[in-house]
């Protein structure tokens, strides 16, 4: 990937950007109006928000405002939204996601996934969103907080499969099994939490490849990320870090810095296990 609006072909649906803005914990209003606002200013072609972080109607404005102020297209973007876990069944998962569309002003999403792998849901949750699919109300269906068994159940049932997957990755949790699955499926992986939600940015030996590349512990994670095959949603609220955290075109890691970074991998999450998760 060259430059910030470089796209994945994913197995259905439209070209998906490598770099997106996520709004987890963004206070619906000028909050989050600005900072979706000021991400397609500089260039972020994604958005990745869900029905439960509250702020789709905030999204919706600042998608409205970024067009206005770039002269880009609706067609132009690619806005992500989730089907929230108290909503899984097949006519809720239906309702719901009518409601993240009213709700951000669009007339249908670039892409829906299943937020987490409710048991004894997610299968009736998929047929929905197969068919929502199929009816073209949707582009493109994929899934989050996904693991490789629930993905085997998944796809001996579907009819379409997952075009992505997204779940927690960061140095702490590098996910190569989970990536392999992925990759050997055709399911295009995609981080949340990429920065570790801040925790991995004093990493000493992050640390050190920035400061021998000239840039910041940030930007060399999230380089990381994307170099290693995963698409990525760093979420923040403050301009000067959506410009940066995009500037991540103009150099390149090493094997040897890869290597090092995948190195520091503890098996550690700040988000719940899915296999655990109080839903
Ligand atoms: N599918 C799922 O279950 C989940 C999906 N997600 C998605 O993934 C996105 C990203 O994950 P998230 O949990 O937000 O965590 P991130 O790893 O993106 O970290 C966000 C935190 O890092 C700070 N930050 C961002 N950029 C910089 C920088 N350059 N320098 C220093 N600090 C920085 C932000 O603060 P500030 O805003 O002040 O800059 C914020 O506190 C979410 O917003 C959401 O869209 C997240 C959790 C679960
Ligand atoms: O995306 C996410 C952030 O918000 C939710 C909780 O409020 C998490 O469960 C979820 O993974």
């Amino acid at each position: 990937m060259k430059n910030l609006q470089d796209t994945i072909q994913l197995n259905h649906g439209k070209a998906f950007p490598w770099l997106g803005l996520g709004v987890f914990q963004v206070e619906d209003g000028d909050t989050v109006i600005s900072a979706v606002e000021e991400a397609i200013v500089v260039g972020y072609r994604h958005i990745d928000t869900a029905a439960i972080y509250q702020n789709e109607e905030g999204v919706g404005e600042g998608i409205r405002r970024g067009l206005k102020r770039t002269g880009l297209q609706r067609e132009d973007l690619f806005i992500t939204s989730k089907l929230w876990n108290a909503e899984q069944g097949y006519d809720s998962a239906i309702a719901a996601y009518e409601e993240s569309i009213k709700k951000l002003g669009v007339e249908k999403l670039d892409l829906y996934l299943i937020h987490w792998p409710v048991e004894n849901k997610y299968l009736e949750s998929w047929k929905a969103l197969e068919f929502l699919y199929h009816e073209g109300r949707v582009g493109a269906i994929g899934v989050s907080n996904f693991h490789i068994h629930h993905l085997e159940n998944l796809l001996k049932e579907a009819a379409v499969k997952p075009a992505i997957n997204q779940v927690e990755r960061h140095p702490r949790l590098v996910q190569n099994e989970l990536k392999s699955f992925l990759d050997n499926n055709g399911i295009q992986a995609v981080a949340w939490a990429p920065l570790m939600q801040g925790e991995i940015l004093h990493e000493p030996v992050i640390q050190a490849i920035a400061d021998r590349v000239g840039k910041s512990v940030a930007q060399i994670v999230l380089r990381w990320q994307l170099q290693s095959g995963w698409a990525t949603i760093p979420k923040s609220i403050q301009a000067k870090r959506i410009q940066s955290n995009a500037d991540i075109f103009d150099f390149s890691l090493t094997d040897a810095d890869m290597a090092a970074i995948s190195a520091l991998d503890q098996h550690r999450r700040v988000g719940p296990d899915p296999d655990h998760f109080d839903f």
